[in-house]
């Protein structure tokens, strides 16, 4: 039998995933050992209140409610917590004595990152967050890591799962967006205030991380655009599904070149977004998470897997516990997080894409040509132009559907407001934008 030294593991936070986590490093803990080289001892567990009910069996003399003394003793620090405060405090005061550290925080990651990073670096701790972003998809080491010799040019991500599954339930079922959140709450899917997924927050923080990573560059939270999905219908749906998309709330961040100065940087945003039926993340369904990036010397690449889920989260934590310990045992500084090509963040109006705009116009000859000539007036190119057939003299209006080539959003920012305030566009019912052609 190996004599191991061991590594002290300090848990912060018991809830769904914290308790998982603690489950499986008692049940696995001596399998996971043999992997490192050391034993992995879980010291204690920071808890609010010591007697409240929790979804895995935790040992009492394991509890404690005094999270710094525990934070202290220990080698390894696991932040499942949540919120800002006062897990930056804990974080700060681990890294600080010397721990490693492990959080799947991304509102905090977010938020806080450079500052924790940076502290890190100076005392040449471990800062490892694989479950912050895609639960237990691997998609933080495989940037770090496996991509860390290629160049990564665009990212598309389904990072919320609630947000998938309303979309999905709309797509698949036709039922309305407020009766599928009422579902995904009582399934335990939103949570109880589903604003931060419905409005794209949660989104947009794991899409700053993933920026910030992909681009060594940080992308502070504020940089990135966000649009939710809660403007969007069935109807919408249902016509997207008709033209041969579904539609979905992605994460895109990507390299772009602002038209104007011809500076290159980096743009993130989130927003619903029409993806052809035949693009692999049209497939992801349900509660799944899925991000697609192209690489310049990879080309595409999906890592596709369960978003969240408090045993599937503990997988991803378990993961950077082993490469925190592997590390111990080895020795030396931690890895930096690489920001050093510090690219300037661009705003959402350098952004080039294709959209598809929906527009309720007067029947009668000439409109087509009038808004034709809008769209060439503020240099959007039109690549297809669909009107909808009404029963004989129903209606003086016509639904009209133009779907473009790639422009900016400022271009189509301005066509828009051009076309809101001609006489014969009666309504602009829908802009959405189209991802993944
Ligand atoms: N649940 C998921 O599927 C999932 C997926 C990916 C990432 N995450 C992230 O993991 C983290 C934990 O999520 P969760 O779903 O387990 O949340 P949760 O609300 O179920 O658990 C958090 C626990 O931390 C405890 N806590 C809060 N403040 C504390 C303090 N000061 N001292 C001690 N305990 C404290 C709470 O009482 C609660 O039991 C969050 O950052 C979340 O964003 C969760
Ligand atoms: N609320 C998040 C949990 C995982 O971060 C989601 O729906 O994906
Ligand atoms: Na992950």
């Amino acid at each position: 039998m190996i004599e191991y030294r061991n590594l002290r593991i300090a848990l912060l936070g018991a809830g769904s995933v914290g308790a998982q986590v603690a489950s499986l490093l008692l049940e696995h803990g001596a399998e996971l050992s043999e992997r490192v080289g050391a034993g992995l001892e879980l010291v204690g567990v920071a808890v609010r209140d010591l007697d409240a009910p929790r979804s895995a069996e935790i040992p009492p003399h394991l509890l404690t409610t005094d999270a710094r003394s525990l934070i202290l003793g220990a080698d390894i620090v696991i932040e499942l917590m949540g919120g800002l405060e006062p897990a930056r405090e804990y974080l700060e005061l681990a890294l600080n004595s010397g721990a490693d550290v492990i959080t799947a925080n991304k509102a905090l990651l977010a938020t806080y990152g450079p500052e924790l990073f940076e502290i890190a670096e100076q005392v040449g701790a471990q800062l490892y967050y694989e479950a912050a972003v895609g639960g237990a998809i691997p998609i933080i080491r495989p940037l770090r890591d496996s991509l860390a010799g290629d160049r990564v040019l665009r990212i598309l991500g389904i990072v919320n799962g609630t947000t998938n599954y309303i979309l999905d339930r709309m797509d698949t079922e036709g039922d309305s967006l407020e009766e599928v959140l009422a579902d995904a709450q009582r399934l335990g899917y939103a949570e109880a205030d589903p604003t931060a997924d419905v409005e794209g927050y949660d989104a947009a923080q794991k899409a700053a991380i993933l920026a910030s990573l992909a681009f060594h560059t940080t992308v502070p939270l504020e940089a990135v655009y966000r649009e939710g999905i809660l403007a969007i219908t069935t109807e919408q749906v249902a016509a997207a599904r008709k033209a041969g998309f579904v539609v979905k709330l992605l994460a895109v961040c990507e390299r772009v070149v602002d038209p104007e100065s011809g500076v290159e940087g980096v743009s993130a945003r989130v927003h619903p977004a029409l993806v052809p039926i035949d693009h692999p993340l049209a497939a992801v369904h349900g509660a799944n998470n899925a991000v697609f990036l192209e690489a310049e010397a990879a080309g595409s690449l999906m890592f596709y897997g369960a978003g969240a889920g408090g045993m599937q989260t503990a997988s991803a934590v378990l993961g950077d516990v082993v490469s925190a310990a592997r590390r111990h045992v080895i020795g030396g500084p931690g890895v930096a997080e690489s920001t050093q090509a510090n690219l300037p963040v661009l705003p959402i109006s350098s952004v080039r894409t294709r959209y598809r705009i929906t527009l309720e116009v007067a029947d009668k000859p000439g409109v087509l040509a009038a808004i034709a000539t809008l769209f060439a007036e503020h240099g959007v190119s039109v690549e297809a132009v669909q009107q909808d057939a009404r029963p004989d003299g129903a209606s003086p209006t016509a639904t009209l559907v133009i779907g473009t080539h790639e422009a900016t959003e400022a271009a189509l920012a301005a066509t828009v407001s051009a076309l809101e305030s001609t006489d014969v566009v009666s309504a602009v019912s829908s802009v959405l934008r189209v991802e993944g052609l």
